[in-house]
């Protein structure tokens, strides 16, 4: 029995995650902390055990406005740095694929993706598939939010953790998943409007469902 690894960044995911899925011996839930450096050292630590079949980074999030609302889910079809690469002189940005060495981006499995979106829909929750960015600096200001949304139009979240876990698991030949629940929108930075309690509920009522839809 291969063993699925769902990668947080604290204890209050790991208990969400834990309340869904827990009953399943098959999943492994645990804090690799925050950030994508500490998310790619403890998961690359775990996948070096051996016996894992998938590695998946879940957690809160931000959503894009229009895109992922508060309360809903983000299952990724991509991953993506979206701050790994170069500024040039003008202000504008070159991702590292266009600098020659490395990629900002691992993609998902889109069917994967779509039938765990699927099925966290019918189980009441809004759920979309969507490209979830990492970001070293989450997004304070509307013009950050502006850059990012015209950047990759189609992101849906973002989160800081998600890139550290797919590349540790691409260097073990594991596939990832990138599962968010959205506790607060990409803008202006109001950490009162934060609603995680109703994004640690949507996160615990997806991972009920991974049991039955990752056979
Ligand atoms: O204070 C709490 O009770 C609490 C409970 C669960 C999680 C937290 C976090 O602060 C988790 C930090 C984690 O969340 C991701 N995140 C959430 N919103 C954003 C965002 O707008 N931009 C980027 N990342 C976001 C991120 O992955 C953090 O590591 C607190």
């Amino acid at each position: 029995m291969k063993r699925i690894l769902i990668a947080v960044s604290v204890e209050a995911e790991r208990e969400a995650v834990l309340r869904g899925a827990g009953r399943d011996p098959r999943f492994d839930v645990r804090i690799t902390g925050a950030g994508s450096a500490l998310a790619a050292a403890r998961t690359a630590q775990l996948l070096a055990g051996g016996g894992y079949g998938l590695a998946v980074s879940a957690g809160i999030a931000g959503g894009f406005p229009g895109k992922a609302a508060i309360g809903s889910v983000v299952v990724a079809d991509a991953i993506v740095a979206a701050d790994f690469g170069a500024e040039t002189a003008d202000g504008g940005f070159l991702p590292v694929d266009e600098l020659g060495f490395g990629s900002a981006r691992i993609g998902a499995d889109r069917q994967v993706a779509e039938r765990i979106a699927a099925a966290i829909a019918s189980a009441g929750i809004a759920a979309a598939v969507g490209t979830v960015l990492t970001v070293a600096t989450a997004t304070g200001t509307a013009e950050t939010a502006a850059k990012l949304a015209a950047r990759y139009p189609e992101a849906a979240a973002e989160g800081m953790e998600g890139f550290g876990v797919a590349t540790a698991a691409a260097a073990f030949g594991v596939p990832a998943l990138e599962l968010r629940a959205v506790s607060n929108a990409v803008g202006p930075r109001d950490r009162s409007a934060w609603r995680i309690g109703e994004a640690l509920a949507a996160l615990e009522k997806a991972s009920a469902i991974l049991p039955e839809v990752l056979t």
